[in-house]
């Protein structure tokens, strides 16, 4: 099976690159930029992971992301994560980068698109494999600092191609951000936002109705409300699952209880996706991997999940065909 989805042609449209600085590069940089981190080794970094839900993370998670702080180190963790993705078969990826995580410390805009932007460059040249950039606000902070953020962006706005809502979901409705995603739209830009991952799913339909998204991040709440399910199946709007993120954050209890194979079922047009690699446990084939294990994935869901991953990516057209294509003809 692992050899299976590994070849699979894949797209992942859910991942923070900051969540995917590994301990070891976490412990170089520290070192390389003199930031005093509160661990002696990579050991005592990954025995402090221990989740009891999204807020426990995001605390480590920025504190982590502190290490980052010149084009270099930038261009480093996105490196890294792009060889991950040649590794294990995916070929085009979506990921997030959360500007202000940076600007506050005082890192400049500017450094962070830069190095992000060299490294996925070089990943379509020397690695084949395709990016596009999302600008992700954090959604505890003010619309009024999401706004300065999105502006400062802008004379980068060839660099990314939709503008994202992260971090603690509970107590920041999408409401709160309508003015600054309408703004980002009408620059011609996507939209995604986290919504139902830990908040209810009164926040996926105001993600859906007052951002107007083009995609859920997450969404896994939805579940509970059968009228937005059949919504989103009607849709056909993507949800971007991210399993063991969901079970290291206590959003499902096991992997076993998990409903992403339920709603692939019924025809929501789910896609598995990493989240926050470094910090989960695993990249997207350990995903995959890990439904099949607590869940008995088959290979024809899980060539409907990658395809469903290239449908719901913002590729054009003719590249989400050929990939399909290439896929179906893969495995006959
Ligand atoms: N799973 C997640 N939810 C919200 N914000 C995040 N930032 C990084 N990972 C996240
Ligand atoms: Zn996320």
């Amino acid at each position: 099976m692992q050899d299976f989805i590994h070849q699979l042609h894949k797209a992942e449209l859910h991942m923070h690159l900051e969540g995917s600085l590994e301990p070891e590069l976490m412990m170089q940089l520290a070192e390389r930029n003199s930031v005093q981190l509160p661990y002696q080794t990579v050991e005592e970094v990954r025995r402090a992971y221990q989740f009891s839900n999204l807020q426990d993370f995001l605390d480590i998670y920025y504190q982590g992301a502190s290490v980052l702080q010149t084009e270099e180190d930038f261009s480093d963790l996105t490196w890294a994560y792009l060889r991950k993705c040649k590794a294990q078969g995916v070929v085009h990826t979506e990921p997030f980068f959360d500007p202000q995580a940076h600007t506050q410390r005082g890192i400049p805009i500017e450094v962070v698109i830069r190095g992000i932007d060299h490294a996925l460059q070089r990943g379509k040249a020397e690695l084949g494999v395709s990016s596009y950039l999302i600008l992700s606000f954090l959604r505890h902070l003010s619309e009024e600092e999401a706004f300065a953020t999105f502006e400062a962006a802008l004379p980068f706005g060839d660099k990314f191609i939709a503008v994202g809502l992260d971090s603690s979901e509970l107590g920041h409705p999408p409401e709160k951000f309508q003015q600054v995603f309408a703004k980002a739209r009408a620059e011609g830009f996507k939209a995604v936002a986290h919504a139902g991952e830990e908040g209810p799913p009164s926040y996926v339909w105001g993600a859906l109705d007052l951002l107007k998204v083009d995609r859920i991040d997450h969404g896994v709440r939805a579940f509970e409300d059968e009228r937005l399910m059949q919504r989103l199946i009607q849709e056909q709007i993507p949800l971007t699952v991210c399993p063991l993120s969901n079970t290291r954050l206590k959003v499902f209890a096991e992997m076993r209880h998990h409903t992403l194979l339920e709603m692939l079922d019924r025809g929501v047009m789910v896609t598995v996706n990493s989240d926050d690699p470094a910090y989960f446990g695993g990249y997207l084939v350990e995903n995959f991997m890990a439904l099949h294990d607590a869940l008995d994935l088959t290979c024809e869901q899980a060539k409907q999940l990658a395809a469903n991953s290239i449908r719901a990516s913002f590729l054009p057209d003719s590249d989400k065909q050929k990939y399909i294509t290439r896929t179906q003809s893969q495995f006959v």
